[in-house]
């Protein structure tokens, strides 16, 4: 099924360098809504909700987890990778591709090569009051540079929580990011953005991707290589 246009790239282009790119070089976070519209936006809803169902989301890893302390205090998360070219993920893939225009038209505005991302994470949290405690994405220079979440919870309110939660590097006030249906947030991934998600009391579906600094993710290959003794 074709989806409507929603945004042209002339559309794309001007929300990248009147709205976007500011926003980032000013406050370092920016979120929209309605990024995708009803229909695609709902098509992307309905092929998370599939993965859901079909058992594809497992609790996400963590780094280390020290004796005793359950990995759910932590992050309750459970996840799965998707590239888009899976079968059933023709929505995620036109969301993918939209951001992807996005961002390449944000990064000749902004420091560094942007041309790389991760695979998409698709992410639920199942309403039992789990969270994420407060992290940075990238602390140490693993090459990540913007954090890209695309929210997909339809009459999401208050009573749900599951707020994101940014505290914004050396400022006194914090900024609450509601997961709402169709909605994109986008922040700088390394020390500039910690962030949280508050306990979530209802089903909180998210995607992310992680767009990378090209010479920063190099660097980053090169460190690991030297430390695991790979030539
Ligand atoms: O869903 C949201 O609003 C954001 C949740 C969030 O921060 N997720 C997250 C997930 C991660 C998974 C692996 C490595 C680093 C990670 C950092 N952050
Ligand atoms: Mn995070």
């Amino acid at each position: 099924m074709p989806f409507i246009e929603h945004l042209s790239d002339q559309d794309l282009e001007r929300l990248a360098l009147d709205r976007v790119v500011p926003a980032l070089l000013s406050q370092g976070f920016y979120h929209l809504d309605g990024l995708l519209g009803e229909l695609a936006g709902g098509a992307v809803r309905d092929q998370v909700e599939e993965l859901h169902r079909a058992g594809a989301l497992q609790d996400g890893r963590l780094a280390s987890t020290a004796p005793g302390i359950h990995r759910s205090s932590i992050r309750g998360d459970k996840i799965t990778w998707v590239s888009g070219s899976e079968r059933g993920c023709e929505a995620v893939s036109f969301l993918l591709g939209l951001l992807d225009r996005l961002i390449s038209v944000c990064a000749g505005r902004l420091a560094g090569k942007i041309r790389e991302r991760s695979k998409a994470m698709v992410a639920c949290y199942p309403g039992n009051g789990a969270g994420y405690v407060k992290h940075v994405d990238n602390p140490n220079g693993d090459g990540r540079c913007i954090t890209c979440i695309y929210y997909l919870n339809k009459n999401w309110n208050h009573t749900h929580g599951g707020v994101l939660r940014i505290f914004p590097e050396g400022k006194s006030y914090v900024v609450d990011v509601q997961p709402l249906f169709d909605r994109l947030l986008l922040f700088w991934s390394d020390r500039r953005n910690p962030h949280e998600v508050q306990p979530s009391y209802s089903t909180r579906y998210a995607i992310t991707v992680w767009y990378f600094n090209c010479e920063e993710r190099a660097e980053a290959k090169r460190r690991f290589r030297k430390q695991t003794g790979e030539q």
